[in-house]
């Protein structure tokens, strides 16, 4: 199934980040939540503890009907050769979203589109990580970037978009800006969500649901706020009931 990315519903808009290493709890998660958000975000906890096979475990246990997109939340960053192998490795799992890691530069970023492309499959969509949201400007001095996050998100978001790729993550606080910058079809797909009164954790540039996406979010990624709820389905609802 190709994803079709314009945004039909408020539902579609929220991507529900499973982060467990345990096939039973992520599959049950899913299950629970899929005729509720718009897709499912499995990432680095996940692919680490159960691999590909896991990913099929819990994509393959939801009949196609219901069966929401995968978003493949990796965030590769290495050599060319090797993220482009990575990416193609991928491919046969059908994500409908991809990452890499932006400061792994252009060369790298334009052999994830070429290895992205070389498919029949359908062709998933490549974001690029800008700065993680659990950063601010100090810990961007403190790893060398003498640049506040802001311009450094502008920088790599237009890097990305001179390679050829589909959009990137960023976080709620730039996105006004980078959406201004980057136009209204490159995709922002935008974690460090909180719904008023939930806790922060280790992010550390927040915004509501509502709030992220008047300010130009395509695609919300929300995991704790809704997997660590008494009712994960009822927050669920709650938020995209705030997106209505
Ligand atoms: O900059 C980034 C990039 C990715 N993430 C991922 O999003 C979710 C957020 O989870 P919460 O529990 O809602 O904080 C998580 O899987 C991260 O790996 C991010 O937070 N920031």
């Amino acid at each position: 199934m190709t994803f079709d990315a314009s945004i039909g519903s408020a539902a579609q808009r929220v991507f529900v980040s499973i982060d467990t290493p345990e096939i039973e709890a992520a599959r049950g998660l899913a299950e629970r939540l899929a005729g509720i958000v718009g897709g499912v975000k499995l990432g680095l906890e996940f692919f680490v503890g159960q691999g590909p096979a896991g990913i099929r475990a819990v994509m393959g246990g939801m009949a196609a009907e219901v069966r929401p997109p995968l978003f493949l939340d990796l965030k590769l960053h290495d050599i060319p050769n090797t993220v482009a192998a990575a990416v193609r490795a991928m491919l046969p799992l059908q994500p409908a979203f991809l990452t890499i890691h932006t400061s792994g530069g252009p060369a790298m970023m334009r052999a994830a589109v070429e290895a992205a492309s070389m498919t029949d499959l359908p062709r998933p969509r490549l974001l690029g990580v800008t700065v993680l949201t659990s950063l601010d400007d100090d810990d961007l001095v403190s790893v060398g970037q003498g640049v506040s996050v802001l311009d450094q998100a502008r920088r790599l978001a237009e890097l990305a978009q001179s390679c050829g790729l589909d959009g990137i993550i960023c976080s709620p606080a730039e996105v006004a800006a980078l959406r201004a910058d980057r136009g209204p079809d490159f995709v922002l797909m935008v974690p460090g969500i909180r719904p008023t009164g939930a806790p922060v954790g280790d992010q550390k540039r927040v915004m509501t649901p509502r709030d992220a996406v008047d300010q130009g979010a395509d695609f919300l990624v929300i995991g704790r706020p809704i997997t660590q709820a008494a009712d994960p389905a009822a927050a669920a609802r709650a938020i995209v009931k705030e997106l209505l």
